[in-house]
């Protein structure tokens, strides 16, 4: 079967990043600098819209069980409401806008400090080479912010790799489980689902993308969560990127 779609859209964490890194290194880096984050930035332009961001979640998110609520005004009550709003979306790994455009701010600091270098697993950017030599044109659909993306590429074990991707889309094209985001990222690049080929870790995503009428692989990398055996048993699985090269 050849590889017919122009375009690759890729899922980052447990598709071309590990689990464990955006886990066990970019969310802890998060808890541990967002208290002195939010000390140093809190008048920044930058931050008082990512907090406008958080108060409007925070309306929508006020009747789920446990929530944390955020207090109005600029003294220590709010700042200290917001940190712990902050910490309990990401307890449930959240994947609002919000969370996310805040996270992918805190992540700037430590990607320009050297102390956080984007995880990339090996097979990734030799295949992407080969499918863009190919003519493919290559995407990221990923919950992480579109900022958060180009700093994990720019920032990577294997220096600045963004060049290749032609746009990242986030959660602003709407959730990855909705059909109608994958609607619009084809509208976004003015091409038709058929054309897009999604790769995705997790089940229910690729079940969305496939529902657009798009294509979609399922990857299983080391240490991502088992996947359902009968969800997943209608879609190619992948280990590797390397087998898209083998579908030529
Ligand atoms: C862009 S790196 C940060 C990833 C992230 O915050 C996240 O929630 C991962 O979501 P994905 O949609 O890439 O599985
Ligand atoms: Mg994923």
């Amino acid at each position: 079967m050849p590889l017919n779609e122009n375009v690759i859209l890729l899922d980052i964490e447990g598709t071309i990043t590990s689990i464990s890194f955006v886990k066990d290194t970019l969310f802890p880096y998060v808890s541990t600098v967002l208290e002195d984050y939010i000390e140093k930035h809190w008048n920044d332009e930058s931050f008082q819209q990512d907090l406008e961001l958080l108060r409007a979640q925070a309306v929508i998110d006020s009747n789920v069980e446990g929530f944390v609520p955020i207090s109005s005004g600029n003294d220590h009550n709010a700042k200290k409401s917001v940190i712990n709003n902050v910490l309990w979306q990401m307890k449930y790994d959240k994947k609002t806008t919000a969370l996310k455009q805040l996270q992918g701010h805190i992540w700037k600091d430590g990607y320009e400090s050297g102390l956080l270098k984007g995880h990339l697993y090996e097979d990734v950017l030799p295949v992407l080479n080969k499918l863009t030599d190919l003519g493919k044109k290559i995407y990221t659909y990923s919950s992480g912010s579109t900022e958060a993306q180009e700093y994990l590429f720019q920032y990577s074990m294997y220096g600045d790799v963004s060049s290749i991707f032609s746009k990242y889309f986030d959660t602003k094209m709407g959730p990855k489980g909705s059909e109608t985001s994958y609607i619009n990222i084809a509208n976004e690049i003015n091409v038709n689902c058929s054309d897009i080929l999604f790769l995705t870790d997790v089940v229910a995503e690729a079940e969305a993308a496939i529902k657009a009428g798009c294509n979609s692989i399922l990857l299983a990398r080391p240490g991502n969560a088992p996947l359902d055996f009968e969800k997943s048993s209608k879609f190619r699985i992948i280990k590797t990127l390397d087998e898209l090269l083998k579908i030529q």
